[in-house]
């Protein structure tokens, strides 16, 4: 088995409400609030530039330079891919680069980054891919499952984002991600380490869906 899915399976009510939110469900049937969605968009842009630095840190906690590679790779994913499809889904309502980037970061977006970026700061590798883990494979899991439910058809308002997160360039990250962390688990995890290395991932999954909840609380 797979680290991710071992983690996954102990921590299975966490995942659930991250990846079953309602906000997730509402996304996939188009009734989400636009007003929910540009809140979250716009956090989710701020949140990435945290994470782009979380990936730097995982090159700098790397071991190995394939290690530092496979960092680089989550680092690229989230500047020159991610990132644009948050301008593109923004312009949309006018709203430029320099609006998202000079928003105000709200309280989930910064619990959430700063706790990973601790993660990193105080673990080693291993400890930072555990709280990087939910939210890459999370999506990659939301955006397949809400495409083979047909969420992404012509008249949902958020087909384009299901697009980008079920289609193959991030898919193909999210696999890479998942080979990696078990490359690493398969070189440091102890049976005394899991414990902390589950507790690291189940908090991320509760941090998910606290942000999910930021976006439908927007709703005035
Ligand atoms: C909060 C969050 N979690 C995960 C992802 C997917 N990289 C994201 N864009 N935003």
């Amino acid at each position: 088995m797979k680290f991710f899915e071992r983690l996954k399976a102990d921590a299975a009510p966490q995942w659930a409400g991250y990846t079953r939110h309602a906000f997730v469900k509402q996304l996939g049937d188009g009734t989400l609030p636009l007003e929910c969605f540009k809140h979250y968009l716009v956090q989710d842009y701020l949140f990435l530039i945290q994470f782009a630095r979380a990936y730097a840190l995982a090159v700098y906690k790397s071991p190995s330079l394939v290690d530092m590679r496979r960092s680089l790779e989550g680092v690229k994913a989230i500047l020159d891919v991610e990132l644009d499809l948050h301008v593109e889904l923004c312009s949309q309502w006018d709203m430029q680069r320099s609006d998202l980037e000079n928003a105000p970061e709200d309280t989930p977006t910064m619990a959430y980054t700063r706790f990973v970026l601790d993660a990193g700061m105080s673990g080693d590798l291993l400890d930072l891919q555990a709280a990087l883990a939910p939210c890459i494979l999370g999506y990659a899991e939301i955006g397949a499952r809400l495409k083979g439910e047909g969420a992404n058809r012509g008249d949902n308002p958020y087909g384009r984002w299901i697009e980008e997160y079920s289609g193959e360039q991030y898919q193909d990250v999210a696999q890479g991600f998942a080979d990696w962390f078990d490359d690493t688990a398969n070189q440091v995890l102890t049976g005394h380490r899991y414990p902390r290395v589950l507790s690291l991932f189940e908090k991320a999954c509760r941090l998910e869906s606290d942000f999910w909840q930021m976006g439908l609380n927007a709703k005035g």
